[in-house]
């Protein structure tokens, strides 16, 4: 729906650049725009707003987050952006960024806060879709703060898969993706990184009422079990 209407979105006079405007502006549908747009000229009507239906997917490394979140795609029909994936992407394409970013994931830390989100934003803004899991963030306050200064939208759910750390290294060390940040001297300093700066960010969801914890032992098919009627209750379908 964003991509369909985007060209017609530059119509819309509005002297605000937040992505909650550009957002409203490309859920709107085609018809409702036009009339929308007549209308605003007219001065009859405030532009409509509708915001993106958004999930952030927290955990340690090897918590299950990826895995859970394919579950998540195929039954409630969200678009997964995977931080990692879309830092790992930056590499392979040999951006300007890349080499900065693959010695950053290799140490373990994280990448500054701008280029995350930016890349999120830029597939939030080429999707069609209106519901997002985004995987692996925020992993500390500076991606939070980032993703609100420049997203402007709140999650509606903030999913935490909770696993004990011992699990967590044996998954990492077996998942075989030839990452080059799941060795065990990196895998040490993730999990450092997760308490020190993760826990925070997910204590402060907590505290608003918008965490829901999982406890990330047992199948992938029981864990999806505590996932499944957290989306049911929000009545999100595949096909909605
Ligand atoms: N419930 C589970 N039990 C055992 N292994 C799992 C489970 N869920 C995921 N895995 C495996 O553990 C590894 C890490 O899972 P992944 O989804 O990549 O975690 P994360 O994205 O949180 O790092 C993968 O190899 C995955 O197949
Ligand atoms: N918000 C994020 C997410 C990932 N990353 C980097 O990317 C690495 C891999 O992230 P990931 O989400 O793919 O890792 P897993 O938790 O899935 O194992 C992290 O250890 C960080 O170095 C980041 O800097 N900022
Ligand atoms: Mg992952």
């Amino acid at each position: 729906m964003w991509r369909r209407v985007v060209s017609l979105s530059s119509f819309i006079s509005s002297s605000r650049t937040s992505f909650v405007a550009q957002t409203a502006s490309r859920l709107n549908t085609c018809e409702s725009l036009t009339t929308g747009i007549a209308q605003q000229a007219k001065g009859v009507i405030a532009p409509k707003e509708k915001t993106p239906f958004i999930t952030f997917v927290l955990g340690g490394p090897g918590s299950g987050k990826g895995t859970q979140c394919i579950k998540i795609v195929e039954t409630f029909g969200f678009t997964h952006l995977s931080a990692g994936d879309l830092l790992r992407r930056e590499i392979a394409s040999n951006s300007a960024d890349g080499a900065m970013i693959l010695n950053t994931i290799k140490e373990g830390k994280i990448v500054p806060s701008q280029v995350t989100v930016k890349l999120i934003q830029k597939d939030m803004e080429s999707s069609d879709n209106d519901k997002f899991l985004i995987d692996g963030f925020p992993r500390t306050e500076e991606n939070r703060v980032s993703f609100d200064q420049i997203i402007s939208v709140e999650p509606n759910v903030v999913l935490f898969f909770d696993c004990p750390e011992e699990e967590m290294v044996k998954r990492v060390l077996n998942r075989n993706q030839g990452r080059v940040d799941d060795n065990l001297e990196t895998i040490k300093k993730r999990l450092q990184v997760f308490e020190a700066l993760s826990l925070p960010v997910i204590n402060y969801y907590s505290q608003r009422g918008k965490l829901y914890t999982i406890k990330a032992i047992g199948t992938e098919d029981e864990i999806f079990e505590q996932v499944r009627p957290i989306f049911t209750a929000f009545e999100l379908h595949a096909a909605g």
